[in-house]
């Protein structure tokens, strides 16, 4: 079934989102995670009443500056543009295809950020040799295939490199990062911790060689920092 407007049921359920979306790609020039308009966010809203998941993502193009919960749009599981006025993120695919095919994604974030996007241009995975990486990570940071924008590639390449393994986070080769989570907030937040460990890692590399973690210590780490840590 296709849904050519938000369904009355969808809703407040989509302007929540609209907000939430909105309010996080400011996060992105905050943590210095893009240049210009280099970097996008988006969050499913489930379907209720027999209509299907739709997400809300951002208009192609448009600066920070002018990403009001207005300025968003909605668009269904196949890319469609549902409610909006411009066009969808060039990487509405990538991000409708990971909804479709990784059922616990409800956020999808993806930018160029500086010393993640130097991994992935090398196409070499971030080694686990941090406490921070085994706490969101869970170990090293994969690298996921090149991949051209314009089709379901990128988005196969993000869900066959992280379907089974822990990392939140995939470089893709010769583009950047992408991260998905629970919500939009839990990948933006891997984005800016993946940028922060890619950065480390990378200077600490430039004086020898880092050291790996033992793997007990990145399950026991792990365990604790998504299952104890913070306010519960
Ligand atoms: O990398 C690319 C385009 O190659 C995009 O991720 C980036 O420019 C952001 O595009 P959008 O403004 O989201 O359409």
């Amino acid at each position: 079934m296709t849904t050519t407007e938000v369904p009355a049921a969808m809703r407040a359920a989509v302007d929540a989102a609209k907000e939430r979306v909105a309010a996080l790609h400011a996060e992105l020039p905050r943590w210095e995670l893009v240049v210009w308009t280099a970097g996008n966010v988006s969050e499913r809203v489930p379907g209720t009443d027999g209509h299907p998941d739709l997400f809300v993502i951002k208009p192609s193009g448009v600066s920070y500056d002018e990403l009001d919960a207005e300025a968003m749009v909605v668009c269904d599981l196949d890319g469609n543009l549902v409610e909006g006025t411009r066009n969808p993120s060039s990487d509405t695919a990538a991000h409708a295809y990971v909804y479709r095919h990784m059922d616990h994604v409800n956020g999808v974030v993806h930018t160029h950020s500086t010393y993640a996007a130097a991994w992935a241009a090398r196409g070499e995975e971030i080694p686990c040799v941090l406490t921070m990486m085994a706490d969101e990570f869970g170990g090293p940071v994969p690298v996921g295939p090149f991949a051209i924008i314009g089709d379901d590639s990128i988005g196969r390449g993000i869900v066959e490199t992280l379907t089974g393994h822990r990392s939140p986070a995939v470089l893709m080769q010769n583009h950047g990062p992408f991260t998905i989570g629970k919500d939009a907030k839990a990948a933006v937040k891997a984005a800016v911790l993946l940028e922060e460990v890619a950065r480390a890692v990378h200077v600490s590399r430039q004086l020898g060689e880092p050291l790996p973690i033992p793997q007990d210590a990145i399950d026991s780490l792990y365990a604790r920092y998504q299952n104890v840590y913070g306010q519960r």
